[in-house]
């Protein structure tokens, strides 16, 4: 993957960039991340899941009409016995997979059906060998096929799966008493089929833990800011739609801090340009620090311009985290010899709170808060206004 080292060290650290620069031959994730790339790809194959379930049933249904012309009779009872024991379960598991209700068994589910079709394949195999060893056995490999490309199994799911059906196939041959040569031959075909699918499966895994990461990664990049590592305008205008909705839904008061750094021009003047941005970063890390209960969030909306968006808090207690913020700022002591209201770098702040309602409109927040932050720029900077 050395294409992706070039500009992984241009991006802040996360997991997904960490993941991709650490690479996973192994096709194995660290642990919190495994867990999330898991819980994607049984979203992701549903639809795979539902088209290899049809084919499979169709598939199978279509051998079992084949069975009437070539079984010998003296086994056709058997065989279309294990035929419609395999479809029994194969329905039952399609019903409860198709529900889509009971995430934590699709995984099992899936695997169930490729061995209940596998195994029950070997069956059938090994049943008319007992009279016939010129009925095919390839259609094993088929089973495989689809655990390695069709039901969304990872490499070591399919491999686990293709193992228990081969050795199933053994058995079966064993007990019906095919010839040793003949046996080798087959399990050697099988296996050789089955190494081809593996290796095909390792790829394509590979790739889908690829794409993972990048486009994790990439949307990482597109809703947050670069310099500060905070929510970018972009998420904030997402995140301050669905936050309403769900105030809302709840009945719960929604606050909008407006945050500006006082004389942030004068900064970069006296200071350059570089020192603005070590400013803007420390300014960053206090509102991360501010937004510290999981709904909450902190935003650069751009410059020096910044956000804090809180939910299900009351007026006084936003008003009293805003003036919190501002002395975190004050007492940071970062010199602005620049400034004319203070000696160090300072910041007004705007507090709005609001609960949607009939009356509230969202941007009603907006626009309260934006006015708060004008007087408190108005009345001297360096204050919070409400
Ligand atoms: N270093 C640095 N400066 C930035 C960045 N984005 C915006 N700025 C600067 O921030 C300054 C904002 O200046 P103004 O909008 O005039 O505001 P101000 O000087 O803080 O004045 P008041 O808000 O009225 O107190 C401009 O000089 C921008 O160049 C950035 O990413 N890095």
């Amino acid at each position: 993957m050395p294409n992706f080292h070039a500009w992984l060290d241009e991006v802040r650290p996360s997991p997904y960039a960490d993941q991709l620069s650490l690479g996973f031959r192994g096709l194995r994730f660290a642990r919190a991340l495994e867990r999330e790339y898991r819980a994607h790809l049984l979203d992701d194959s549903f639809e795979l899941k539902r088209f290899a379930l049809s084919v499979a049933m169709v598939i199978w249904l279509a051998l079992a009409v084949l069975d009437l012309l070539v079984v010998p009779a003296s086994h056709l009872a058997w065989v279309l016995g294990v035929r419609f024991v395999v479809l029994v379960i194969l329905l039952v598991c399609a019903a409860l997979i198709l529900q889509r209700r009971h995430t934590h068994l699709l995984l099992p589910l899936s695997m169930a059906c490729i061995l209940t079709l596998g195994v029950g394949a070997a069956l059938i195999v090994g049943i008319v060998h007992q009279v016939d060893s010129g009925y095919p056995y390839e259609g094993l490999l088929l089973v495989s096929m689809a655990a390695y490309f069709l039901v969304g199994l990872r490499l070591s799911e399919a491999l686990a799966c293709s193992l228990v059906v081969l050795t199933a196939y053994v058995v079966a041959e064993l007990l019906a008493g095919l010839p040793a040569a003949r046996l080798i031959n087959n399990v050697l075909f099988l296996a050789f089929g089955n190494l081809t699918g593996a290796v095909g499966c390792y790829l394509l895994e590979y790739k889908s833990r690829e794409h993972f990461l990048v486009s994790r990664l990439m949307r990482l990049l597109a809703y947050h800011d670069s310099l500060t590592g905070l929510h970018n305008r972009r998420s904030f205008n997402r995140q301050f739609e669905r936050l309403w909705r769900q105030a809302q839904r709840d009945g719960k008061p929604l606050a909008l801090l407006l945050c500006d750094i006082d004389h942030f021009k004068a900064y970069n003047d006296c200071y350059g340009h570089q020192a603005g941005d070590a400013a803007l970063q420390r300014v960053g890390m206090l509102i991360e620090q501010a937004a510290r209960r999981p709904l909450d969030m902190g935003v650069r909306l751009g410059g020096e311009e910044f956000a804090l968006l809180l939910f299900d808090i009351a007026a006084d207690e936003a008003r009293q985290r805003a003036e919190a913020l501002r002395q975190s700022l004050e007492a940071a002591a970062i010199a602005h010899r620049g400034s004319d209201s203070a000696e160090v770098l300072t910041m007004s702040i705007g507090v709005a709170c609001l609960t949607p309602g009939v009356q509230a409109e969202l941007e009603q927040l907006y626009e309260q808060a934006d006015r708060a932050l004008y007087e408190a720029k108005a009345f001297g900077r360096n204050q919070v206004a409400a």
